[in-house]
């Protein structure tokens, strides 16, 4: 098989993480006689100082004809006080609105070695395994206007979504709990929000569609409690733009690390893009310590999704619990026994495991 994949490795961590992934799908490639043809471009800080935008054009054009894109992560202080439309984060946004990727799955599952290296006990952590299906191209991020007045002294961002746009996100969380444990959590804040209100509605409409899929409806700050404290109770959330920014950050304490969670953002019919769900880490970014384990299982969502390469992904998610089994770990994770090793290190032992 041959696929064109639009790399982006953006801004600290990522093209540490982005020269792991490419060097997996090189291995895969060789294993399975495959061509993965690599292409290039930028996105966020590197693309200000290069061509000063973070998303430019031929970026967008690259993606647009890819058979699917991987991304390391954008941002980062040096851009901290630029205008808003010069930010590094404009860039991840807009790639998100112009492939229309209104769906982000952010699975989270973690390792039964790295039970011990979260900070939750492990009685709560055990069995838990759930996806949150976040709205991606809606809401708060997006909505207009979103800007201060001339004398600084107010603000505003817009909350903005259309009944469509709700309903697509609805339907792929429907989706997701039915070929997986059949229980959808829909997470809102419709006590307070008219947004949220519109969307319970929604989910309560659809859900004579889905008479397979037990519903609940959780208000968000109750989610976020119940996230640590009962984990195991949830199957798919599904939720809107920053709720599933926001829950998504503090599920990843169930596997131990930011650095442990992947994540597809799709769209209804065009281009996939994968990337792990943290950001740049500027604090550890050129120390060559992060750890390549959400990229690499992002990657292995692209073969899946993207390519119907379902073994190839299989064959890397193994590799990486082989690797956490024989007690490979890098700085993050809090785990007391094994051998703590580099980013390098860490993506050579997973390759070491896929060619076995
Ligand atoms: N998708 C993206 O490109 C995202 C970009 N950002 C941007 O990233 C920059 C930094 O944001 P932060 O709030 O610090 O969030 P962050 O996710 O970059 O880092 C939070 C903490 O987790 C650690 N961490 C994250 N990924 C790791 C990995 N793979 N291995 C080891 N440790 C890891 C970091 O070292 C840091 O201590 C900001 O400019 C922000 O806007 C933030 C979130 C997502
Ligand atoms: C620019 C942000 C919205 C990125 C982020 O935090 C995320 O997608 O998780
Ligand atoms: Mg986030």
């Amino acid at each position: 098989m041959q696929k064109k994949i639009v790399l982006l490795p953006g801004d600290g961590i990522g093209p540490e993480i982005m020269d792991a992934a490419v060097d997996i799908l090189e291995t895969i490639a060789k294993k399975f006689n495959h061509q993965f043809i690599f292409d290039y471009q930028l996105i966020g800080g590197a693309a200000i100082d290069q061509l000063n935008t973070p998303l430019p054009q031929q970026t967008i054009n690259s993606c647009e004809v890819a058979d699917a894109v991987l991304l390391g992560a954008v941002g980062g202080p040096k851009w901290d006080n630029n205008p808003s439309d010069l930010r590094p984060e404009r860039g991840l946004l807009g790639i998100r609105k112009a492939l229309d990727l209104y769906a982000n799955l952010r699975p989270v599952k973690g390792f039964k070695q790295l039970l011990s290296a979260s900070p939750l006990k492990e009685e709560i952590i055990q069995g838990s395994d759930l996806l949150i299906v976040r709205e991606l191209t809606g809401g708060l991020y997006f909505g207009q206007p979103s800007e201060r007045n001339a004398d600084q002294s107010a603000v505003i961002d817009t909350l903005a979504y259309t009944r469509k746009e709700m309903e697509r996100i609805i339907d792929k969380g429907f989706q997701s709990a039915q070929i997986r444990n059949k229980k959808l959590t829909s997470v809102d804040k419709a006590n307070v929000l008219e947004s949220s209100k519109l969307w319970r509605e929604i989910v309560e409409e659809k859900k004579q569609m889905y008479p397979d899929v037990e519903v609940e409806h959780v208000l968000v700050d109750a989610a976020a409690m119940k996230l640590i404290t009962n984990p195991s109770s949830f199957d798919v959330i599904v939720t809107e733009n920053m709720f599933g920014d926001i829950l998504s950050d503090e599920a990843s304490v169930l596997t131990g690390s930011l650095g442990m969670l992947p994540s597809a953002s799709l769209a209804e019919n065009g281009v996939g893009l994968y990337e792990p769900a943290h950001g740049s880490a500027p604090d550890i970014a050129g120390l060559g310590i992060a750890n390549p384990v959400a990229m690499l299982l992002s990657t292995a969502m692209m073969l899946r999704y993207s390519f119907a390469l379902e073994e190839e992904a299989t064959v890397i998610e193994k590799a990486i619990e082989a690797c956490i089994d024989k007690g490979y770990y890098t700085a993050d994770l809090a785990v007391k026994s094994g051998e703590k090793v580099s980013t390098k290190e860490m993506t050579q032992a997973i390759i070491a495991c896929i060619e076995e």
